[in-house]
């Protein structure tokens, strides 16, 4: 059954049931069908060349609202792939995806400057506007899934940013995304009336671990908007006024509600379980959210967007946390097998995507195929024990030869973060115009109140202690040589650790 049938199925058994809610308005499933199919006219409206034009992607221009998310619901419905682009994109970034998708169709559903409207000059754009149009009828629209995608159709195609700076488009099908749905719902806890946080923004792949599995279900998508992400008081509000059972987020993400004392159990009951995925869950932030929520499940799960969403997970227990000090990233799913191959990560089966779009030569360097089955270097070094347990040890191209010794960074991060005056460490190295590392700078975030900013010579001090207690768990060849203090660490839009930003500010300093 295609993914947007199963929807339907749920849409018309319960119209009535709410689908999605901002802060000031929710919407039912009557609704997101009724809106599709709005969207869905529009698309076909559009007079295309030829055949060929007719089934390229559209890009989708929007913040993370409703009219958003049912675009890009309606271009699959419609047949084409949707690629998500983030209203507050860069415009020379969007400029890129826009010139790199070759896209001829575009819905925009924010309000546009004037650079992006001359960018978009042939666009539809949709306004909130139109869903009230929807009100005034009750009765169930029409709809009709025939060209929907299915199959090997391509769902979506994400812009990651690459480590080159030239954004790569991961396309990803229809059965990708099926493949990690009926994963989602089924391996973890299974919430009647599920209520799931909808927080990453839809450029990010993230953003499926809430869609998919809460549309499939019957589910509410509890949609945060940027105003709140970004806004520590709004953000409070939003959360102490809503029901969640179901955490979505990076880890980082995850650290900044529990720098508020309001974000513990007692005051959010029904949150019962927590998924992580993006980057690292270090052993201190799980450690702290099992003591602000005793009786919620903590999952860890990994995978980079070429894998679609996420290929394993593990739930993390007490026991687990006590074993560990880089905690594990879980058993693959079903239907993938993961291999080491020389350190390296390999994903092996069907949630690995169909590749780069339009892009044969870097589809060529990372997708390959394995006794028929497709497969994805992740450039991520791990290992597994004998159990299939999988273990991460940071990003390949974040090791460095420094005065002649191969050093992973993450590796000297999570022997920081294992102090306890340390909450979060990013270690980069600084090269000169030779490309060769000649110092390593530690990024460090305190406890809070540790010392002063100001105050030199208590942060000479505790940099004094911490080398002491660094050099018990790693050699001397990996000490950082610089300690760099601060109050938060700054995360990209896609709430992760932002390392360019930090590279960006050693440049400078
Ligand atoms: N649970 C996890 N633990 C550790 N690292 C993780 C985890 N989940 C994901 N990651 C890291 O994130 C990577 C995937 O992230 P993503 O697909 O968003 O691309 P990215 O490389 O971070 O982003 P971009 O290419 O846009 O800079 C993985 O390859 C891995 O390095």
């Amino acid at each position: 059954m295609k993914l947007l049938e199963r929807i339907l199925k749920i849409a018309q058994e319960s119209p009535d049931k709410v689908v999605f809610s901002e802060a000031e308005r929710s919407y039912t499933y009557r609704e997101l069908i009724g809106m599709m199919s709005l969207i869905a006219d529009k698309i076909k409206q559009k007079r295309y060349e030829n055949e060929k034009e007719k089934l390229r992607p559209i890009l989708i221009f929007g913040k993370n609202d409703f009219i958003t998310l049912t675009s890009m619901l309606a271009a699959n419905m419609t047949g084409h792939a949707y690629i998500p682009v983030d209203a507050h994109t860069p415009f020379e970034r969007t400029e890129m995806i826009w010139s790199a998708s070759k896209v001829t169709t575009i819905i925009t559903t924010a309000e546009l400057s004037e650079e992006f409207k001359k960018l978009f000059a042939d666009r539809i754009s949709v306004s909130a506007d139109s869903i009230e149009q929807l009100s005034v009828s009750k009765k169930f629209p029409k709809i009709n899934l025939d060209d929907a995608i299915s199959g090997d159709d391509s769902a979506y195609i994400i812009y990651t940013s690459g480590t080159t700076g030239i954004p790569k488009g991961v396309e990803v099908s229809h059965d990708n995304l099926a493949s990690f749905t009926n994963w989602m719902n089924h391996d973890f806890l299974q919430i009647e009336n599920n209520q799931i946080l909808s927080q990453a923004l839809y450029s990010f792949d993230l953003s499926i671990f809430s869609i998919y599995p809460s549309l499939t279900t019957g589910g509410n998508l509890v949609s945060l908007s940027r105003k709140e992400t970004t806004n520590f008081k709004l953000l409070f509000e939003r959360l102490n006024s809503t029901v969640i059972n179901t955490w979505i987020s990076t880890p980082s993400f995850v650290d900044i509600c529990l720098l508020d004392s309001s974000f513990v159990e007692k005051n959010h009951p029904h949150l019962q379980q927590f998924i992580f995925c993006g980057e690292e869950l270090t052993v201190k932030t799980a450690e702290k959210l099992l003591t602000a929520f005793p009786s919620a499940s903590i999952f860890n799960t990994y995978g980079p967007t070429e894998a679609t969403g996420a290929i394993s997970s593990v739930q993390i227990t007490q026991e687990l946390l006590k074993n560990h000090t880089r905690l594990p990233i879980g058993y693959a799913k079903p239907d993938v097998e993961v291999r080491i191959i020389d350190g390296e990560i390999i994903i092996i089966g069907d949630s690995v995507a169909k590749g780069y779009y339009e892009n044969p030569e870097k589809t060529a360097q990372s997708f390959f195929s394995i006794k028929g089955k497709k497969a994805y270097h992740t450039g991520d070094a791990g290992s597994v024990s004998t159990d299939g347990m999988l273990y991460y040890q940071g990003r390949i191209d974040f090791q460095v030869k420094f005065n002649g010794f191969r050093i992973e960074l993450q590796d000297i991060e999570a022997n920081m973060q294992e102090i306890e005056q340390i909450e979060k460490a990013i270690v980069l190295p600084k090269f000169n115009t030779q490309h060769k590392v000649t110092a390593l700078v530690a990024f460090v975030k305190t406890n809070q109140n540790l010392f002063q900013p100001t105050d030199k010579s208590a942060m000479r001090a505790f940099t004094k202690q911490l080398k002491a207690e660094l050099s018990k768990t790693i050699m001397d060849y990996m000490m950082p040589t610089q300690f760099i203090y601060l109050e938060e660490l700054p995360l990209n839009q896609n709430g992760k650790v932002d390392r360019k930003a930090l590279a960006l500010k050693m440049a400078g300093e």
